[in-house]
């Protein structure tokens, strides 16, 4: 089976330019790659580069060296190269983030920000904003809330509007920056089953799971971030 994800030789150092340009490196020479259906959890101690790697992996961080190739509607696409636009692209339509805490855009409604990436892949209004009605309620968002921004909503809430907004389009390769942290028991549970219904549909997960009954139920493999740790 081809992987969707795959990185070669991925490194990563921080310059400190506020610092006099001290280099901080975090990882180096990491080889990974996902396959359809597999889960892939990020480990190691607090501070070892499993947010780092998931951000180079998504081009939010660039590489120090090495590449990042998301398989991308039949070919490869080396997100440490591509155009912005490119970038762009392979995030609209292959590789979706679910990041720890919400972005939040003023005065655009729960709802709509849901129903968004639909929108972006030329989904009609109405069929979108169904949709996104589905995963709310799925993730147990108050109907009530729907239509007020998110500035306001609890931790919980805003990551239950992150989760939906990141999976609404069952992207091929998705990334998870724990996406169950601020959830209670119930809702831990309903995310899991969405991850394990994304994986049973053919999707690669990358993810940060700090719960380890999260990650236990969720997982295929583990990959620990520490073993690639680069000396000061
Ligand atoms: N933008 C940045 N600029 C400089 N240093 C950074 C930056 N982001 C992360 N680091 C440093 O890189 C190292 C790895 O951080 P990272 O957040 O990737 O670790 P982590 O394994 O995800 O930690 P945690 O489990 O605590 O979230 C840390 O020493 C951190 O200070």
């Amino acid at each position: 089976m081809t992987a969707l994800l795959e990185t070669l030789a991925l490194s990563k150092t921080f310059t400190l330019h506020g610092r006099g340009g001290q280099q901080l490196p975090v990882f180096a020479n990491i080889d990974l790659s996902v396959q359809p259906g597999e889960c892939l959890a990020l480990t190691g101690h607090s501070g070892s580069g499993k947010s780092s790697l998931l951000r180079c992996l998504y081009g939010n961080y660039g590489a120090s060296s090495g590449d990042v190739r998301v398989r991308h509607e039949g070919r490869w696409v080396n997100m440490t190269s591509a155009a912005p636009r490119e970038v762009f692209e392979v995030r609209r339509r292959t590789l979706g983030y679910v990041s720890q805490f919400l972005r939040v855009i003023p005065r655009v409604s729960t709802i709509d920000i849901v129903a968004d990436p639909l929108r972006r892949m030329g989904v009609a209004a109405e069929s979108a904003r169904e949709q996104a009605a589905q995963w709310l309620t799925r993730l147990n968002l108050q109907p009530h809330l729907w239509s007020l921004p998110p500035a306001t909503f609890s931790g919980g809430e805003q990551q239950r509007v992150n989760i939906a907004h990141g999976m609404i389009t069952a992207p091929p390769v998705l990334l998870l920056d724990e996406p169950t942290a601020s959830l209670d028991a119930d809702n831990r549970r309903v995310v899991v089953e969405l991850i394990r219904a994304a994986r049973a549909q053919g999707s690669a997960i990358v993810g940060i799971f700090h719960d380890d009954e999260v990650r236990e139920a969720v997982a295929t493999r583990r990959f620990d971030v520490e073993q690639y740790r680069k000396p000061i």
